[in-house]
């Protein structure tokens, strides 16, 4: 949890109970959600975001808008079509998807049923997080002795994930051990989930940490400050294609040019078996005001285009291992049978 009391996202018996995370670092705004077109609206502008916990909105959003139907007499078809509406609310992490398979076959038992079943899946969703901390540390502390100093890219905190963390997990699990010297963070243009809401995790963790702009990233890495880049995940494709992010793709390039491993820290329900490769991968495009515009306030002149991914690519040759909750994967697929990644493992035969 983010903070006693207040949990980045939570259900208390009819309503979702989250920070907004869009007034973050200066204003702690807690959110109470009891309706679809309250998630949503939440999804959509990122007020809940992150690709474990879109998992857990997902699941939860199930009971909402069964709840939402017996208060409104909504008919199965129309119940049907408003948990589809919070299904494909944002289309890159397959999470969101996840969540909902998880507890819409199990509202056919009733509500409380499928409200067990979205409690209990958000639980296993936070307590996964520990065990990718556990042996994401574990991976990197054989890579190199003593403390490591560590670059990661966006939002993968507790507030991305319920509790604790995926590649935020990794830093965390490693300051405790004290095997952690630094973090480098890069901002994350151009909502800034690094420096409005990594730098606000790490500070109330007591974890030195250093913001960077996007662009010095490259630089950074081949200036030696990293010894391991460490970042999240939205989608995993069957090959070991990963989805995050904006400006990982650039990062992973860096990292590799620089021989740093680079490794992915996600949850297995961000594997997506039915996702061939990157390519099948739905990329968000999000509105060019968001790239015009910092803090609502035009930037850009008047006129200017934008584009805006959301998302960028990193191809599995880039990537040195991905870490979930039950293993560590380097150098094959996450899919068994589908094509494999060369080895780029630091010191591997270069592909
Ligand atoms: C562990 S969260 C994974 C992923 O989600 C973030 O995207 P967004 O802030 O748009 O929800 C970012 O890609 C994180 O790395």
């Amino acid at each position: 949890m983010v903070h006693a009391g207040d949990a980045a996202l939570e259900w208390r018996n009819d309503h979702i109970s989250c920070i907004d995370q869009t007034v973050l670092p200066h204003e702690e705004r807690q959110l109470s959600i009891t309706t679809v077109d309250e998630l949503i609206d939440a999804i959509v502008r990122l007020a809940i975001r992150g690709a474990p916990m879109l998992g857990a909105a997902g699941a939860l959003g199930v009971v909402l808008a069964a709840l939402q139907a017996e208060r409104s007499g909504w008919s199965p078809e129309r119940l049907r079509a408003e948990i589809d509406r919070v299904r494909c609310a944002r289309p890159t992490a397959v999470n969101l998807e996840w969540g909902v398979a998880e507890v819409l076959p199990v509202l056919r038992h009733g509500v409380a049923a499928a409200e067990t079943a979205a409690v209990t899946t958000v639980a296993r969703i936070a307590a996964a997080n520990r065990e990718i901390g556990d042996r994401g540390a574990a991976y990197l502390t054989t890579l190199r002795d003593g403390r490591l100093r560590v670059h990661t890219h966006c939002n993968t905190g507790a507030l991305a994930c319920v509790e604790w963390g995926t590649a935020l997990g990794v830093i965390r699990t490693l300051h405790e051990r004290g095997r952690l010297a630094n973090v480098i963070v890069d901002e994350t243009r151009p909502l800034l989930q690094g420096s409005r809401l990594t730098c606000w995790e790490l500070a109330r963790a007591g974890i030195a940490h250093q913001l960077v702009p996007d662009g010095a990233g490259p630089f950074v890495l081949a200036q030696g400050l990293a010894d391991a880049v460490v970042v999240g995940a939205d989608r995993i494709a069957a090959n070991g294609d990963v989805a995050n992010k904006i400006g990982t793709y650039g990062l992973a390039l860096a990292a590799h040019h620089a021989r740093i491993p680079f490794l992915v820290a996600a949850p297995e329900s961000t594997i997506d078996p039915a996702t061939p490769t990157g390519a099948s991968i739905p990329v968000e495009r999000r509105s060019e005001a968001e790239v015009t515009h910092v803090a609502g306030r035009r930037v850009a002149p008047e006129n200017t285009r934008a584009v805006n991914f959301a998302f960028d690519i990193t191809p599995a040759e880039l990537i040195t291992a991905i870490v979930t909750e039950r293993r560590v994967i380097a150098g094959e697929p996450p899919v068994r049978g589908s094509t494999a990644p060369a080895d780029v493992r630091p010191g591997a035969a270069r592909p």
